[in-house]
């Protein structure tokens, strides 16, 4: 994850205005905001290192010094369709593609050549404890695939955008049940340049980097294997995106104080132009994304605005092309959000990735599980 370090007290100027996309957005525009006033903006060292956290060693963290960052204000009022350039807006919600699981491959992933993931020495390779069985409402789990298409080739946001990929009908809520009650949650801590960072969610990892590196062949962490039900959701990605991935990362934002500042999946770890398929399930969150250069794009000279997703449960985005490289994307803290589950399927290709991801979402391995009876994380003593 890349970040970049900003001064304790800042001038914003303009700032971006924001936009929101959604499947209602398209149907019905909505007015559109112009950027407000130049303003500062104050914030301690303490508020920026609690809502900082990062995945990557080798890059400076980004302290990011963004109101956006906060509970903010209800922008619903000046939310406007449509970020960049819909390239499918016509077909909106008439075409919705139902789908399941079923029709993947049992031999997945020997079926497809030069697969990135290889299988493990066992199905639950390295895990803390074994997983209940996957429920019978997940068998199978039931997809809508209809993607959005947003390029925008002058910013370079490159987006596709599912409404309610997962069925939100019918495989959203047994899939997020099992999740939160089986997957084993981690609270990671730790140092970057003498700050302590406490990870602002509750994460998780599985799956190793493409490399013939065995399983067994890491000194730093134990790459655990990808989970029955998540390897389903993986290949039936696969199958939509037509791309590869061998990781599944997976956080859960407990309550509108967890969250994930702004950063960019740019490491070199995943590739020139990565693909990553992030997905929702529970209560809605904005997804913001800003372009590195927002205040003075180099093409244009112009600002660029902010582009608000409202995710809600199901959603997917896939983020590709040089998004990465030109944008960087965060999950404000809201006041009166919920328990929300996100999923991340990245290519890794080298074993650095492997580590940085165990590292950064595993950590030292205080561990966490749900508690069905008091609704909330425990850690596991
Ligand atoms: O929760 C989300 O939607 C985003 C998560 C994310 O950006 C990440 O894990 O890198
Ligand atoms: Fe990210």
């Amino acid at each position: 994850m890349k970040r970049s370090i900003e001064s304790s007290t800042s001038t914003l100027s303009p700032k971006p205005a924001k936009r929101q996309a959604s499947l209602a957005g398209f149907l019905q525009p909505k007015s559109k905001i112009t950027p407000t006033s130049p303003r500062t903006v104050k914030s301690t060292r303490q508020n920026r290192i609690e809502q900082g956290d990062g995945k990557s060693e080798d890059k400076p963290i980004t302290l990011v010094e963004d109101e956006d960052q906060d509970e903010n204000k209800d922008d619903v009022q000046n939310q406007r369709p449509s970020p960049g350039i819909i390239l499918n807006k016509g077909k909106s919600k008439a075409v919705e593609y139902k789908s399941t699981d079923e029709d993947l491959s049992i031999n997945w992933p020997s079926t497809i050549p030069n697969h990135p993931y290889h299988l493990p020495p066992n199905p639950t390779f390295n895990h803390p404890f074994t997983l209940s069985q996957i429920p019978s409402n997940l068998k199978p789990i039931n997809f809508n695939v209809h993607p959005q298409i947003i390029h925008n080739p002058t910013t370079e946001l490159d987006l596709l955008y599912y409404k309610g990929f997962i069925d939100p009908a019918l495989s959203t809520k047994p899939l997020m049940d099992y999740l939160l009650n089986e997957l084993p949650w981690y609270r990671v801590k730790y140092t970057v340049r003498g700050i302590n960072i406490n990870t602002p969610r509750y994460t998780t990892v599985f799956g190793k980097d493409s490399t013939i590196i065995p399983w067994t062949g890491y000194q730093k962490c134990n790459p655990r294997a990808i989970p029955e039900v998540l390897q389903r959701l993986m290949r039936k990605v696969e199958q939509v995106t037509s791309s590869t991935f061998n990781f599944c990362l997976v956080n859960y934002y407990s309550s509108g104080v967890d969250s994930i500042s702004y950063h960019s999946d740019s490491e070199s770890f995943l590739g020139p132009n990565p693909t990553i398929a992030s997905l929702t399930l529970g209560y809605p969150r904005d997804f913001l994304l800003r372009h590195v250069n927002y205040k003075n794009h180099p093409r244009t000279g112009k600002a660029v605005e902010i582009e608000k997703f409202v995710l809600e449960d199901g959603d997917m985005v896939v983020m590709k092309g040089r998004t990465q490289h030109e944008w960087q994307h965060s999950i404000p803290k809201r006041k009166l959000a919920k328990g929300r589950i996100n999923i991340t399927f990245r290519k890794g290709i080298v074993k650095y990735a492997t580590e940085n991801y165990y590292q950064y979402n595993v950590g030292k391995g205080e561990l966490y599980r749900w508690d069905k009876s008091i609704g909330e994380m425990k850690e596991v003593k």
